[in-house]
């Protein structure tokens, strides 16, 4: 990787017509200062330029917000090995980079965004055919947002024997292009909901009594089962006035979208799964649940009554149990609270419990150990899989999976994929679940899925108070 701080565009682009080989190409990545553009707006205008791939990203205390269209290279795959395929595959195409513009800016420059399947060994369906296991693009063009500040990142592979010149001009009337996306409007309408199906309700509540089964003989503790609602629209979406909707409903939570091969897996989700800044890692506990209060008094009552709850306190203490002990086994400094706080998002109150520590493995490899937690997975890990298989009648897809990006640093951030949906056409599909124990109430939680489902559910505008 070099970098080109001190030297024009031209320059580097000619630096990488040299350096390109016939089978070789040298990637210019071109990093400037913007002025402020709404990246739902950039995110937009990729439609309207007719790209394939477009995402969204923010996390909830907006350090960084993302805006990406179109890809110069993807890594699409179902190799087994996923992680460090991933890794090695990013790392290798780093070799060849040139990247024009200010040192180190965290989030700017190359930078995969995507994820990972929630279990590649699930049998897949039709549904999620648009994905494979591994999904992740270097975006065309990427709108970075941080600190107060926009930068504007083109990406651009150089072959040997191009014109420089030409392809300085082609960036230079790209950057025009996307400054002038700032001059659009949002749209608000989003498309009407038509029809609501829950998928075999009744079906999910058998499967809950089954692992309950197994958590009483002793073969589990705690098992994450999820399930579907199916909308149908009375046309294709706009997941622009979704993902606005989402920003404005739940402005806690990380907001993403990720539009790629012809569906949109998008969503609003309050967990980290993992963060990586220099040799700073922050990740979350995030598990346990109760429906917000209607009043600040009922609200505060409920909290109570969370952080009183032997389930769900029980519940939460398995994903604790396990982040620890991977963040003990790899880093330093590991610095986890004895005991949960809680987190409010607009529907829920979750029990959460914060995450620090210091290492220096990638964090891919982070990704790699901490997914699944308990709080999506279970306890133990491979046996809660295995039950998961043979009894959701779910393909999760990216659901509950790794969703997030990796910069040319190193440094990134990955959320856990849910409250989100996958929409394709005129249907969505909107996914949740909650943590099995041996105390669980089948009942209570499918009225806790039920809540799950309602961020979504208003964004897409099917929900009705
Ligand atoms: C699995 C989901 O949520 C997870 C399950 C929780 C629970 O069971 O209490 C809480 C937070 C999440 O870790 C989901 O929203 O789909
Ligand atoms: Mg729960």
């Amino acid at each position: 990787m070099i970098r080109t701080e001190h030297q024009g565009l031209l320059q580097s682009l000619l630096a990488a017509v040299q350096r390109a080989t016939h089978d070789q190409p040298v990637l210019v990545s071109a990093v400037t200062k913007v002025d402020w553009i709404d990246p739902l707006l950039f995110y937009a205008a990729g439609r309207r330029l007719g790209y394939q791939e477009r995402l969204y990203w923010s996390d909830p205390e907006q350090r960084i917000v993302f805006a990406g269209i179109g890809s110069v290279f993807t890594i699409a795959s179902d190799l087994q090995k996923r992680f460090p395929y991933a890794q090695e595959t990013w790392q290798r195409l780093l070799d060849n980079v040139i990247v024009n513009g200010p040192a180190s800016l965290f989030g700017t420059g190359p930078l995969l965004f995507g994820g990972f399947s929630f279990d590649p060994l699930r049998e897949k369906t039709e549904l999620w055919s648009a994905f494979a296991d591994t999904v992740l693009v270097l975006p065309a063009m990427l709108l970075t947002m941080k600190e107060g500040e926009s930068w504007l990142t083109i990406n651009r592979f150089v072959r040997a024997g191009e014109d420089a010149t030409h392809i300085y001009k082609e960036m230079t009337q790209l950057e025009e292009q996307a400054l002038a996306f700032g001059n659009g409007t949002l749209s608000e309408a989003c498309s009407a909901v038509e029809q609501v199906r829950e998928v075999q309700p009744a079906a999910w509540m058998d499967s809950i009594h089954r692992v309950k089964e197994e958590i009483r003989k002793g073969h589990v503790q705690k098992v994450v089962l999820a399930r579907e609602l199916q909308l149908t629209m009375e046309h294709e979406p706009d997941t622009v006035a979704v993902l606005q909707a989402m920003r404005i409903g739940q402005p806690d939570c990380y907001i993403f979208a990720f539009d790629y091969n012809g569906a949109c897996f998008l969503g609003a989700t309050p967990e980290r799964l993992v963060k990586k800044e220099g040799n700073k890692f922050t990740s979350m506990c995030l598990a346990g649940s109760i429906g917000r209060g209607k009043t600040p008094e009922e609200d505060e009552r409920n909290a109570a009554a969370l952080l009183a709850d032997e389930k769900n306190l029980v519940e939460h203490a398995y994903v604790v149990e396990m982040i620890r002990d991977v963040l003990e086994r790899l880093c330093e400094a590991v610095n986890i609270p004895q005991t949960p706080g809680v987190m409010r998002n607009k529907n829920l109150i979750h029990l959460h419990t914060p995450v620090e520590a210091e290492g220096d493995c990638s964090l891919l490899t982070m990704v790699e150990l901490l997914h699944p937690t308990p709080a999506l997975g279970g306890t133990p890990r491979e046996e809660a899989l295995r039950l998961i298989r043979e009894n959701e009648q779910l393909d999760r897809g990216f659901y509950a999976g790794p969703i997030g990006w990796i910069d040319y640093e190193g440094n990134g951030e990955f959320a856990v994929g849910i409250r989100s949906a996958l929409v394709s056409g005129e249907q969505a599909s909107l996914f949740a679940g909650c943590g099995i124990v041996e105390d669980s109430d089948p009942l209570l939680e499918y009225e806790e899925t039920k809540m799950k489902f309602k961020p979504m559910l208003s964004a897409l505008g099917g929900y009705k108070k």
